[in-house]
């Protein structure tokens, strides 16, 4: 295991104490969700469990394959918890999340959540959010109409090759932003016709982050 791996499954590990017995589960995507995942199993804490709720195609067939039962989230109402990773995070646990194309679904569970926990490892955390490319699903037939669009609010994007997400759609990479005013830049990403979503989670923060160091997990309230 490569020490960001070691760092991701810490942030994975610490994040198990979050889960209440009993209840559906909220799961993101991603690396180190996988990680998460293989916990639950390897911990047998699958039976502690009602289910899950998945943001994404792959998290549910992982899950299945563990013996989680994926459910519906238009039957669970509203989750306790909500357990993803993020590909930025600033102070404030405002996220750049999709490197995985599951932003869409992503931030419908996060929204959906009484309480969001990220699992990450060190390298993603910034000051100011925007190295990472943010990713915006865009319905196929506005991508070059979105694309204009966000010239106009002074980033570079570019289409993600061979992609189609979950639910149909294109995504976006927006280079070479800088994103000071992250709550602003959602709804502006958000207002344009074409756009599905936005990989950047402004409005609905995480509530906590684990972070993995080199010194073990440490846990980051905004
Ligand atoms: O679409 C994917 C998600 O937003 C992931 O949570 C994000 O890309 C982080 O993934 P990883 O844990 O592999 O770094």
């Amino acid at each position: 295991m490569t020490p960001q791996d070691l760092a991701k499954r810490q942030a994975a590990e610490a994040a198990l104490a979050y889960i209440e017995p009993g209840e559906v589960l909220g799961v993101g995507t991603g690396s180190t969700v996988n990680l998460f995942i293989d916990l639950l199993a390897e911990r047998r804490l699958v039976q502690d469990i009602k289910g899950a709720v998945s943001s994404s195609n792959a998290s549910s067939e992982r899950l299945k394959k563990i013996g989680v039962p994926v459910l519906d989230l238009n039957e669970t109402g509203e989750l306790s918890i909500y357990v993803d990773g993020a590909d930025e995070t600033n102070p404030r646990l405002q996220l750049i999340k999709g490197g995985g194309a599951a932003l869409t679904r992503e931030k419908i569970v996060a929204a959906a959540s009484r309480k969001f926990v990220c699992i990450a490892d060190q390298s993603k955390r910034v000051d100011v959010l925007g190295k990472f490319p943010l990713p915006v699903e865009v319905i196929p037939m506005a991508q070059s109409y979105v694309g204009r669009q966000l010239v106009k609010l002074g980033g570079k994007p570019k289409l993600r090759d061979g992609v189609i997400t979950d639910n149909g759609n294109v995504i976006i990479d927006v280079h070479g932003l800088s994103i000071t005013n992250p709550v602003e830049l959602e709804t502006q990403i958000n207002l344009i016709t074409g756009v599905v979503c936005v990989g950047l989670f402004a409005r609905r923060p995480a509530d906590v982050l684990i972070l993995g160091t080199p010194n073990g997990a440490q846990t980051i309230l905004p």
